[in-house]
């Protein structure tokens, strides 16, 4: 850069510059130069440099969840993101979505082949809802069954980028490390990419839900249950319905049976944390090549545990599931990509003990140093509760009916005849009963 002249040509550069903890901007520097002709084979060797790069994207599909979070999103991607996709020659196709699966079904159907990479603008369940759409297209291509478990899922090839505009926003901040619109977009704008383990939830054989954060039984299916009826609150509805969760201090009986994670590096309370091109993921990533390309490790019965118990949670995290709240989140050394789950069983115990297990998700204490948690790092799991669902129905009428709340009727207890449901990444599985496996890391996240 050097001062101007009036006769100069100015043009500007535009990159990108980290600044605090995780954060990227957008700075720029001008140029100016006299030699008009120069000038322009500094910007066309510039620009064939970018375009060899390959990974930037040049064509996005961007769908917008107006309604989720403060319902900014809209405004967001209007104002922060847009400006730095045009800048970037990206071009668009913005689907502002009407209504809830709007994206899954457009994805679901539409032909994808001229776009480099999904947008979804919005929270958790708005990326639930685009790898939904994606994988679906892709096993439907390739014939795959998506309910029988034990299938073998085919890589999706496109990538997906978040702009955080939800409530939890954990999938963007367990990846970026900040929930940040700008910051997204600009990895997105550089072409980053995360691989991300994907699960998937089956009942009875049927095909349920895919899973890439957390799928909470207990405390965290019930505050979801009870803060969708409150989603006039915006985000401070899960504050609201956590405190009524914490205080009714429901636990609900059940056996989990899982299958170790015996092959990959690491353990579920090591000091290890998963950051891009973490050696965990990329040594398990060739392990599960290895496992997918030769023949399928088998597992003999011996292999499984089993742990029957009295639950107020049953969290099985794909990643760490750090967000604003819960800075190194529910399990801060899982790994976003090496093929596994952390499963974390919270047993019956008091209120008090309980809220100290809450109360260190959201500061640098271990919060499975205590002897009513229970960590595993497995490959699959299966949870049955104790009451059948098909009674569960009745009783909770019955209850409901006579009571108000059924738990009233054994308070000695303590322990629900109600069966809890699944939080799936912020979306609700009625089904109790539930069979959980890692199935693929394909979905590669843009904003990595
Ligand atoms: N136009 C729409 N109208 C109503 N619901 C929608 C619409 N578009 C998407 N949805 C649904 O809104 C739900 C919540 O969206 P989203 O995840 O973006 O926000 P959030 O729940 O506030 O955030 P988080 O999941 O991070 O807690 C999703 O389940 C999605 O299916
Ligand atoms: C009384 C103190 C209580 C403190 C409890 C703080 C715990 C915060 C943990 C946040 C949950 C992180 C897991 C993320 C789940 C998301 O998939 C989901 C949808 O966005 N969000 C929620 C809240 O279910
Ligand atoms: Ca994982």
């Amino acid at each position: 850069k050097r001062l101007s002249r009036q006769e100069d040509v100015p043009r500007i550069l535009y990159y990108v510059q980290r600044s605090k903890e995780h954060h990227w901007c957008c700075a720029e520097v001008t140029f100016y130069c006299s030699d008009q002709l120069l000038c322009n084979q500094w910007v066309q060797a510039l620009q064939r440099r970018l375009d060899l790069q390959g990974v930037r994207p040049k064509n996005l599909l961007v769908f917008i969840n107006p309604f989720g979070g403060k319902q900014l999103g809209k405004h967001i991607y209007d104002k922060k993101v847009a400006p730095l996709f045009q800048l970037a020659s990206i071009t668009t196709e913005v689907i502002v979505t009407e209504h809830a699966n709007h994206a899954r079904d457009h994805l679901a159907e539409v032909d994808l082949r001229i776009y480099d990479g999904i947008v979804c603008v919005g929270g958790d369940g708005m990326f639930s809802e685009v790898i939904h759409g994606l994988i679906c297209q892709t096993q439907k291509i390739a014939g795959i069954d998506q309910n029988d478990p034990n299938s073998k899922l085919v890589a999706c090839s496109l990538r997906i980028g978040i702009i955080p505009a939800g409530s939890t926003d954990c999938i963007c901040y367990a990846t970026v490390g900040v929930n940040d619109p700008v910051t997204s977009a600009l990895h997105i704008i550089v072409g980053d990419s995360q691989p991300m383990d994907v699960s998937s939830v089956h009942h009875n054989n049927t095909f349920l839900k895919y899973s890439v954060s957390l799928l909470g039984y207990g405390f965290y299916g019930d505050v979801l249950k009870d803060s969708e009826n409150n989603r006039w609150m915006g985000p401070s509805r899960y504050d609201f319905s956590g405190f009524k969760t914490f205080l009714s201090h429901q636990c609900y009986e059940g056996t989990v049976l899982y299958l170790p994670a015996t092959e990959t590096l690491g353990n579920p309370r090591d000091e290890s944390r998963c950051t891009a091109g973490c050696y965990v993921c990329q040594y398990s990533g060739k392990l599960l090549d290895l496992s997918n390309n030769k023949q399928e490790l088998k597992h003999v019965e011996e292999d499984w545990k089993v742990v029957k118990g009295k639950f107020l949670a049953i969290n099985a995290a794909n990643m760490s599931c750090a967000c604003s709240k819960s800075p190194m989140g529910l399990s801060p050394a899982a790994h976003l990509a090496d093929g596994t789950i952390d499963l974390i069983l919270v047993r019956k115990c008091s209120r008090f003990n309980f809220l100290r297990h809450l109360i260190r998700h959201t500061n640098k204490d271990d919060q499975f140093d205590l002897a009513f948690v229970e960590v595993y790092r497995v490959k699959q799991f299966i949870f049955t509760p104790k009451y059948s669902e098909e009674d569960n129905i009745d009783i909770r009428d019955i209850g409901k009916n006579l009571f108000g709340q059924f738990c009233s009727d054994h308070p000695a207890c303590g322990c629900s005849q109600v069966n809890s449901n699944w939080n799936c990444d912020g979306e609700i599985i009625e089904h109790a009963a539930v069979e959980v496996r890692y199935v693929l890391f394909c979905c590669l996240e843009l904003s990595g």
